[in-house]
């Protein structure tokens, strides 16, 4: 697991689109792995602007959304797909059409949750996956508790998120769903390169647990400590908690180019 701890969310925003683009050069159809929430947003931002530019086009790209919210009209502007559209796609150049998320509608919803998995693995797999990290430890909506051995299902959303989420709703938290479909745990961990972005202070107890507590279900992404490639972009605040921070940053300033990202 690499940790760079930068100055700025706007600095996370550039290196986490660097990732992206350092993956799309090098495979120009790469499956793009997608979440929502603030913090991934500076690295759209950042996306957006490098396709505007003419640096980068994803023109050839495919994407996986996370997670979605159970029952909200199709039109709802808090529908995770209708955000990624929003926030992603309507910033960047890449296909509409190549971007799928999880049915929050299905009357199945078993069997919308299997096709899901299939529909990834058929693409062939996440190349690059982009996740934040809920304050308790949760990824995508895989809240404490979550199986780490779980694939995309329904879960039942804490108390503890739907409050954080009523921002998006008006500050009514009745208003937030209570159930969601989301991508597992494992069918997290199957991504070949997983950037996890964090800013603010209160993600900084679950950053140390991401990065230096033991692996347990109760903060689901210490689960990342297990997969090969994992980059963590965050900010001083959000580092402010990890007891290694000093080393952190030693190793990022020695980091030797042919490394890359
Ligand atoms: N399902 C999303 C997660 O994917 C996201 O990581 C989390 C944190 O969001 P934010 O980045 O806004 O703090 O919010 C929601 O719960």
């Amino acid at each position: 697991m690499e940790v760079v701890i930068v100055d700025s969310p706007e600095q996370i925003g550039v290196l986490g689109a660097q990732a992206v683009a350092d993956t799309v050069t090098a495979k120009p159809d790469a499956i793009l792995g997608l979440a929502t929430g603030s913090s991934p947003l500076a690295i759209y931002d950042e996306l957006g602007r490098r396709v505007a530019a003419g640096e980068l086009t994803l023109k050839d790209c495919t994407g996986f959304n996370l997670d979605e919210y159970v029952g909200l009209p199709d039109d709802h502007p808090q529908r995770y797909r209708n955000v990624i559209e929003d926030e992603f796609v309507t910033k960047t150049d890449i296909d509409t059409a190549n971007v799928h998320g999880p049915d929050g509608s299905a009357a199945d919803i078993p069997a919308a949750c299997a096709a899901y998995e299939r529909a990834i693995t058929d693409a062939g797999g996440v190349d690059i996956q982009i996740l934040g990290i809920g304050s308790d430890g949760h990824i995508a909506f895989n809240e404490p508790g979550s199986s780490l051995a779980s694939r995309t299902r329904l879960k039942t959303l804490t108390h503890q998120t739907r409050v954080d989420n009523a921002r998006f709703f008006d500050d009514d938290v009745d208003a937030v769903p209570v159930h969601c479909i989301t991508q597992g745990v494992a069918t997290i961990m199957e991504a070949r390169h997983i950037v996890l972005v964090a800013a603010g202070r209160h993600k900084a107890q679950a950053v140390h647990e991401l990065v230096e507590g033991p692996i347990s279900a109760m903060w689901p992404a210490t689960i990342l400590q297990m997969h090969p490639n994992v980059t963590v972009i965050v900010d001083e605040p959000a580092a402010s908690r990890l007891q290694l921070a000093g080393y952190y940053r030693e190793t990022y300033a020695a980091k030797p180019a042919w490394q890359g990202f």
